[in-house]
């Protein structure tokens, strides 16, 4: 037993979040429900309202709508058949009439009928529980009997006199007291069914939905003698709510809160997913600008060593057979010599001057890397060793050319070593045999380019 007892504490943990231990102490039991997930602190506090609302239903306060005493009603006494009878009004406002019968001739019976006609529309009598009643009675009768008379809209197409009758047997002394009659004690007398025989079968069950009349008859047959009636109360009773209107308002509303808490659930996710997807994207964008940077020079914005390798490798992969590629070694000359002059600044403005223009000079598919401090590399596309040599001349005369406006006592030169290789060649014995070439070219004075000797040793290209 310990056991289930301990399994269903567990369960209803991991379900609910509230422990059942807090049931025993109550600060625990408000603490324990405060931890729980606010989706079923609602469950919990909905199921609790739903409870409260069908447990009070039958304790509201009722309804009632006052048919008498009310102005303006319009009322009529009768007495049937006539011959064995008369009926006066005592006070016709106050409802107090009298009937006097003489004899008992058939069905004899005397009273009164109250219209609930308002505008020419009948009354909905459906929406009541029951009719409350009370009458002083000066008369030997001992029972009376509520009417109803109700127009039958269906029905009146083949019957234009369809009015329906259904009553309800009240003992005198009850309405002397007060006497509240359940709708559903009013039923359809059988003289009724006999004389309206082609009236579809559930009009032989009371239709209150259009009620034209209520009345009182006594009778029939009717005791001989005065009977003196005086009306004192007449009202309709009801429910301000039924158990049965109850039941699918709060359907409706359990629907209503679960559809909502699902869109809710539906727009956080759509909202989370959201915040995801563009956290991704910063991350992406991010590590692509963080992917640049690494691979860029942060002086003069060319690729850096880093940068060449990675694009070489696309760049050997690119590679035809057999195609002709021009290295081109280049290093500022005795740029000791303008650090040490001019100071670092302008030596920092001297490489990026030198870096865009030689960007300007070649093509959008050749490369250009600082291979480090004052040395430059590029690498030329479908250019053998005579294209090689003039844009190796045209790159050494525009930088020679370059007018730095700080300082126009400012020389800036340039040598360049220069190698052609193939996409068999490795790289690094391409910039050996340029290094050297320009390593010539120092020798030679500066200012110059040399073409260096071709590979000879052919190695495995880079991946
Ligand atoms: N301003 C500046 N100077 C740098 C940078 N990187 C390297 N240098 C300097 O470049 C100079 C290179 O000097 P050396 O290797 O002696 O070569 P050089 O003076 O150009 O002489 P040659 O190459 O023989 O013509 C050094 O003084 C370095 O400090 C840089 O990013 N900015």
């Amino acid at each position: 037993m310990d056991e289930y007892h301990k399994l269903a504490k567990l369960i209803t943990y991991r379900l609910t979040g509230f422990r059942i231990d807090a049931l025993y102490d109550q600060h625990a039991l408000w603490g324990s429900f405060m931890q729980v997930p606010v989706t079923f602190k609602a469950v919990f506090l909905g199921a609790l309202a739903s409870l409260t609302c069908i447990l009070a239903v039958d304790h509201l306060p009722e309804r009632r709508t006052a048919i008498y005493p009310a102005p303006n009603l319009s009322a009529h006494n009768f007495v049937e058949p006539t011959a064995s009878g008369q009926v006066s009004w005592t006070n016709e406002e106050k409802l107090h009439f009298q009937c006097n019968m003489i004899s008992q001739e058939g069905y004899s019976n005397c009273g009164i009928n109250i219209s609930l006609k308002n505008d020419d529309k009948n009354f909905d009598l459906s929406e009541y529980d029951a009719i409350y009643l009370k009458a002083k009675l000066d008369s030997p009768e001992k029972w009376l009997r509520l009417f109803t008379d109700s127009w039958l809209n269906e029905y009146s197409t083949t019957n234009a006199n369809a009015i329906q009758i259904a009553q309800a047997l009240i003992r005198a002394t009850d309405l002397t007291q007060g006497v509240t009659i359940d709708l559903r004690r009013i039923s359809i007398p059988d003289w009724w069914i006999q004389r309206f025989t082609d009236a579809p079968i559930k009009y032989t069950y009371p239709h209150f939905s259009e009620t034209t009349a209520i009345g009182l008859v006594l009778g029939a047959p009717m005791e001989l003698g005065a009977h003196d009636i005086k009306l004192e109360e007449i009202a309709f009773v009801g429910r301000l709510i039924t158990v049965e209107e109850l039941y699918p308002i709060l359907l409706a509303a359990w629907l209503a809160a679960f559809l909502l808490s699902v869109l809710l659930r539906f727009i956080t996710i759509q909202k989370r997913l959201a915040q995801e997807r563009l956290a991704t994207q910063t991350l992406s964008q991010e590590s692509e600008k963080y992917k640049k940077l690494s691979m860029t020079d942060p002086l003069t914005g060319v690729l850096n060593r880093n940068g060449l390798e990675a694009a070489l490798s696309d760049f050997y992969k690119d590679l035809q057979e057999n195609e002709q590629v021009t290295l081109l070694v280049l290093d500022l000359d005795h740029f000791k010599n303008i650090n040490d002059k001019c100071g670092h600044d302008i030596g920092d403005l001297v490489l990026k001057r030198t870096a865009k223009t030689l960007q300007n000079n070649i093509r959008q598919s050749d490369y250009l890397a600082r291979w480090g401090g004052e040395e430059f590399i590029i690498a030329v596309r479908n250019t053998e060793a005579t294209g090689a040599l003039i844009l190796a001349e045209t790159l050494r005369q525009r930088i020679a050319a370059l007018d730095f406006a700080i300082d126009p006592s400012l020389k800036v030169t340039i040598s360049i070593g220069i190698t052609t290789f193939s996409a068999n060649d490795e790289f690094e014995q391409a910039f050996k045999c340029a290094d050297d070439a320009l390593y010539q070219a120092k020798h030679k004075g500066r200012n110059c380019a040399v073409l260096g000797q071709e590979i000879t040793a052919k190695k495995k290209k880079l991946a």
